[in-house]
C-alpha cells in the first residue's frame, strides 16, 4: 500500500475511479480532482491511499474532512477496479481511512453515497457505519 500523492497519482486516481464508478465520472479528470481536493490544504498527503498489484494501482480512497480541523473525517472517493473486486480491497482501504482518522484525533467519520450503491453499502454496515439520512 501507498500513502503519499506522488508525481501522477492524480492520473492513477482518475484511471480508478473511471473504471470503477463509470458514467457518473464522465465530467471528470485528474485536473478536476487536483482542483477540487489535491491542491485544497484540506487534502492530505499521507491520507491518500493506493493499493497496488505488481505495477498496477488498483484500488483507492482517502480521507477528507469538510473544514479545517473539524472533529470528523469523511471516508471519501473508494474505489475498486471491478476485476479486483470482492477480494477484501474496498474493506481494506475504508478500515485504512478510519484507522488514519482515529489516529488524527477524529471523533467521528461519515461518508455519503447513493442509495443504488448497494455493494458499498453492505460494506459500510459491516464495518459499523449506520445510515442516518436520505437526500439527493
Ligand atoms: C464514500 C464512497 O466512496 S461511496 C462509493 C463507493 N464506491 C463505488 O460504489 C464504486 C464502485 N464499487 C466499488 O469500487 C466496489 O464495489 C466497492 C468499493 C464498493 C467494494 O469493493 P470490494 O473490494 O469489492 O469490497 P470487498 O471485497 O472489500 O467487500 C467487502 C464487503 O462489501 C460487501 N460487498 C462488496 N461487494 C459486494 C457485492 N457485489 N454484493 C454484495 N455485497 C458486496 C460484502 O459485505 C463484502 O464482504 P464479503 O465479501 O465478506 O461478503
Amino acid at each position: 500500500m501507498q500513502d503519499s500523492v506522488q508525481n501522477g497519482d492524480e492520473h492513477r486516481w482518475i484511471e480508478i475511479v473511471k473504471e470503477a464508478f463509470g458514467d457518473y465520472m464522465s465530467d471528470w479528470s485528474a485536473e478536476k480532482f487536483v482542483e477540487r481536493y489535491a491542491s485544497s490544504p484540506l487534502f492530505k498527503e499521507d491520507g491518500f491511499f493506493f493499493i497496488r498489484h505488481k505495477e498496477r494501482y488498483v484500488a483507492t480512497a482517502f480521507a477528507w474532512q469538510e473544514k479545517t480541523n473539524s472533529s470528523e473525517g469523511r471516508l471519501h472517493w473508494l474505489a475498486v477496479l471491478p476485476e479486483y473486486h470482492r477480494r477484501g480491497l474496498g474493506r481494506t482501504l475504508a478500515l485504512h481511512v478510519l484507522y488514519y482518522h482515529k489516529d488524527h484525533g477524529k471523533q467521528s467519520v461519515c461518508l455519503k453515497t447513493e442509495i443504488y450503491r448497494h455493494s458499498a453499502i453492505k460494506l459500510y454496515k459491516d464495518i459499523g457505519f449506520v445510515c442516518v439520512a436520505k437526500g439527493t
